[in-house]
């Protein structure tokens, strides 16, 4: 639905509503006009194609194209299925396409004959059941199953995909794909995921730091013998610690805390991407896909029966939107194998606690000229009219053709506030609305204009577009894009309607969000998230993560999105530590930030604060963070606009940052993401020193007090940093964490993982595993993991792992022992960072 897994993207921001992969490349332009190409495709979608399968994978379209030649088949156009065996022929009768199937079968590829087989117009699949095999569903561990949605985009993660058989797929229903836990009671879920957590996360972290300490050693005795030991009798041994052994040693240092249940079970997901396409019957349909578009699946099943992740407002959208795009003379949705058509994806978010709501929809734009511009106008107005508008016409199926141009606008097929909702123009709407429902509560009475008390608690301070729209969107956004495969997170919007952001509330305090920016798809279970985190990086978590009770001077918001845990985890200091103090009540901007800057240069004692240091990569988002931490008066916050791994270092060097020479800015064609190198010759390191010289003076004055100004008085006792890290799910590049592994003042390290099965094992590695030339820090040893579950009736979890600095002892070869065998011998051990000389 998001991500997120994103994405990831995030991560995060992976695109729901996308097929997860196959791309079909077009080698021959169609003959027909696009609009008779629609129209053809409308009307006889699967009975001038053909599906050939047995081409080697590896091969490109024109290399099929050249072996079509050879067999003298005669086509008019084709589609190449990227790193598949198959390719998609359109022909321009059906005789000829019965004159390639018999010809096709007898053209051999490495010595096997290519097969074909006619798409069923009802299943719309491409492939066979062998090729799809062949694509190979990598479906290892229940962590990774690639149905649910998990909040990260990419990314943040997708509601839809899934790498099943076709035969399992034909069997799905939209809860199998959607909430594949969903006939398990949720006490029952929680241990399945306590379990999958334990095996695939936290023994698979062990397991992976231990191999990573063997795997040095292995290297070290190679070194060795290859004469690199200098004056050395034996070879270098870097002795894992003692807790990566695992048994006792590891249960006296780590601790996995009890899974914490999500404290809504049902109408919990704040944002989903929907895609647009036809039904089983045909007719166009705004939901999920029924499975991976590189299994072949192409059908997009609706909501009518309602999905229990999805509020009664998404839902409401979602119903009218899809009757919107079933209206007679609406464009035609887009098709995935012509690449034809106009409606690709919706995105709908809602606040739960504003009741707001964000609609972007994803159109392919550039062909239709003023038809688009009449269609945009049409859904402006009916998405947005105050009273509930119906819709006329019947669906288009695709043996009807839709003529662009014909489209009347909804207030042209029924005067608004004749239908009191979508389904009451039409008897074949009707059924469909009023077959509308939910598990989660309110079915077709969600589809009533908001009542009055509705529309005046939506009514929120700060500034908000008009609400009162009978949908109950808030704000409306356009994604034109007209690329063959999936839309990235970052492409361009137009704003058309109402306001440009979403606002949320989440522990306390107000956020606002822009539609490209990240934000936990569970709002309430973000709060108990966050609260973890928090807890944990301030150092309150209490059993083995409370090394650090101190409050730190600095708290990196590593991958901060809109700033929320970092200001949340402010705003609470602030409140431990000036209790009484009526914060709110100061005029934004003045006393205390001035206090909270003095505290941090160490000039007022009785005002301990922090610097809240979040980077991110999004631009929207950290435009968002910066005005999220003024709204709520977090005195000392900044936000810089970088992918982490390119400024993380320079953050973290221990050299005032205001010695910095700045040059000219940036041309605006580097952007703020700029990688090194940029254009002019400027390395990624100059673009992040310019990056870090544009923060204010008293922010990098906090800086240089926490990072350079205290070094020899603080080193060791001291929490000057709590470092807090929340990756999109393909987790942290290297370069970010060796900067967070060699900045000594880091004691402790929260990491918030939407991938705990994969990216957080292997990030783990890196910050407590042996030493390197890269990474020369003291190893972390992880203290605590905290299973939160985020996404109910999925088999998605979210983990909260501590890591704290943590000793490397080395010692010669031959005393090296398990922590089981004894311990081993005091005089024997080294410090790491000292020893190890033999590094690659
Ligand atoms: C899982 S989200 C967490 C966001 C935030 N902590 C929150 O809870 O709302 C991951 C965030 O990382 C950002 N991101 C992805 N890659 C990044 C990178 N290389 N550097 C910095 N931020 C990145 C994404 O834009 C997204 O906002």
């Amino acid at each position: 639905m998001d991500s997120t897994d994103g994405n990831d993207t995030n991560g995060d921001t992976p695109a729901a509503a996308t097929d997860n992969g196959t791309a079909l490349c077009d080698q021959t332009a169609p003959s027909t006009s696009a609009t008779e190409a629609i129209a053809l495709s409308a009307r006889q979608p699967d009975q001038l194609r053909l599906v050939v399968s047995g081409f080697q994978k590896f091969m490109n379209a024109k290399e099929v194209t050249k072996i079509l030649a050879q067999g003298k088949i005669d086509y008019e156009s084709l589609k190449r299925a990227v790193s598949t065996t198959v390719a998609v022929l359109r022909f321009a009768s059906v005789e000829q396409r019965e004159k390639a199937a018999t010809d096709l079968v007898k053209i051999c590829v490495k010595g096997r004959p290519l097969r074909t087989m006619v798409p069923k117009p009802e299943e719309r699949r491409i492939f066979h059941q062998q090729d799809h095999e062949q694509c190979g569903s990598k479906r290892k561990g229940k962590l990774n199953a690639p149905r649910e949605p998990d909040g990260k985009r990419g990314r943040e993660g997708s509601v839809e995909g899934g790498g099943d058989t076709l035969m399992e797929e034909s069997v799905k229903t939209l809860a199998d794909v959607v909430t594949p836990f969903l006939s398990l009671p949720y006490m029952e879920q929680l241990q399945q995921k306590e379990r999958d957590i334990a095996v695939e996360c936290v023994q698979k972290t062990f397991r992976e730091i231990k191999k990573s300490y063997a795997d040095k050693n292995k290297q070290l005795k190679r070194a060795y013998q290859h004469g690199e030991g200098g004056s050395d009798s034996q070879p270098r041994h870097v002795r894992a610690p003692n807790w990566a052994w695992g048994g006792r040693y590891a249960k006296e240092t780590f601790v996995v805390e009890p899974i914490v249940p999500s404290p809504c079970l049902e109408g919990y997901r704040n944002k989903c991407e929907f895609t647009v396409g036809r039904d089983q019957e045909g007719r166009p349909t705004v939901g999920f896909r029924m499975g991976a578009f590189r299994n072949g699946v192409m059908q997009v099943g609706g909501l009518e029966e309602g999905c229990v992740l999805l509020d009664a407002l998404t839902q409401r959208v979602v119903a009218a939107l899809q009757a919107f795009i079933r209206r007679r003379g609406a464009l035609p949705v887009y098709d995935q194998i012509t690449h034809e058509g106009v409606w690709r994806y919706v995105t709908v978010r809602t606040s739960s606690r504003t009741k707001q709501c964000l609609v972007c929809v994803c159109a392919a734009i550039e062909k239709q000229g003023a038809d688009w511009a009449r269609e945009q106008a049409a859904l402006v107005d009916y998405l947005t009219a105050t009273t509930p508008v119906g819709m006329e016409g019947e669906a288009s199926t695709p043996g009807e053709a839709s003529t662009p141009g014909e489209a009347s606008t909804p207030g042209e097929a029924s005067t608004p506030g004749e239908a009191s909702t979508p389904g009451e123009a039409v008897e074949g709407e009707s059924r469909e609305v009023n077959s509308f429902s939910t598990t989660s509560g309110p079915s077709v009475s969600m589809l009533h204009a908001p009542s009055e008390k509705e529309t005046s608690s939506n009514k929120g301070d700060s500034v908000v577009a008009p609400h009162g729209a009978w949908t109950g969107v808030t704000s409306l956004f356009l994604a034109p894009y007209e690329g063959l495969s999936n839309p990235s997170a970052d492409e361009p919007l137009i704003h058309l309607w109402g306001s440009p952001y979403l606002e949320e509330e989440l522990l306390g305090l107000r956020f606002r969000i822009s539609p490209q920016a990240f934000f936990q798809v569970n709002t309430a279970g973000a709060e108990v998230l966050y609260q973890k985190v928090i807890d944990e990086s301030l150092g309150r978590g209490g059993k083995k993560g409370d090394g650090a009770a101190e409050a730190p001077r600095l708290i990196l918001d590593v991958c901060c999105g809109t700033g929320t845990i970092g200001i949340c985890a402010a705003k609470q200091l602030e409140g431990r530590v000036q209790a009484g103090r009526e914060i709110a009540e100061d005029p934004p901007g003045t006393s205390t930030q001035q206090d909270n800057i003095a505290a941090l240069k160490g000039q007022q004692a009785d005002v301990a604060t922090s610097l809240v240091l979040g980077i991110e990569i999004c631009e929207s988002a950290v435009e968002d963070a910066v005005e999220n931490a003024r709204q709520n008066r977090v005195g000392c916050a900044a936000f810089l606009c970088s992918r982490a791994e390119d400024i993380l270092l320079s953050v973290l060097r221990e050299k005032p940052v205001s010695s910095v020479s700045v040059s000219p800015p940036l041309p605006a064609s580097t952007g703020n993401n700029a990688t090194t190198p940029v254009s002019g010759g400027r390395s990624g390191h100059h673009v992040a020193e310019e990056k870090l010289a544009g923060l204010s003076a008293e922010v990098r004055a906090a800086l240089q007090a926490v990072l350079v100004d205290q070094n020899s008085a603080s080193a060791g006792s001291k929490t000057l940093v709590a470092a807090i890290v929340d990756p999109p799910r393909s987790g942290l590049h290297a370069d970010c964490l060796r900067a967070l592994r060699n900045c000594r003042h880091i004691q402790r390290l929260v990491y918030v993982s939407c991938n705990p099965s994969k990216s957080l094992p292997r990030d783990a590695v890196a910050l407590c595993g042996p030493p390197s030339q890269r990474l020369k820090g003291e190893a972390f040893r992880p203290v605590k993991a905290i299973p939160v579950d985020m996404f109910p009736h999925t088999s998605h979890c979210e983990v909260v792992m501590v890591f704290e600095r943590g000793d490397v002892e080395i010692v010669s070869e031959n005393s090296v022992q398990g922590p089981d065998q004894g311990e081993v011998q005091g005089e024997q051990r080294e410090s790491v960072t000292s020893q190890v000389k033999t590094e690659t």
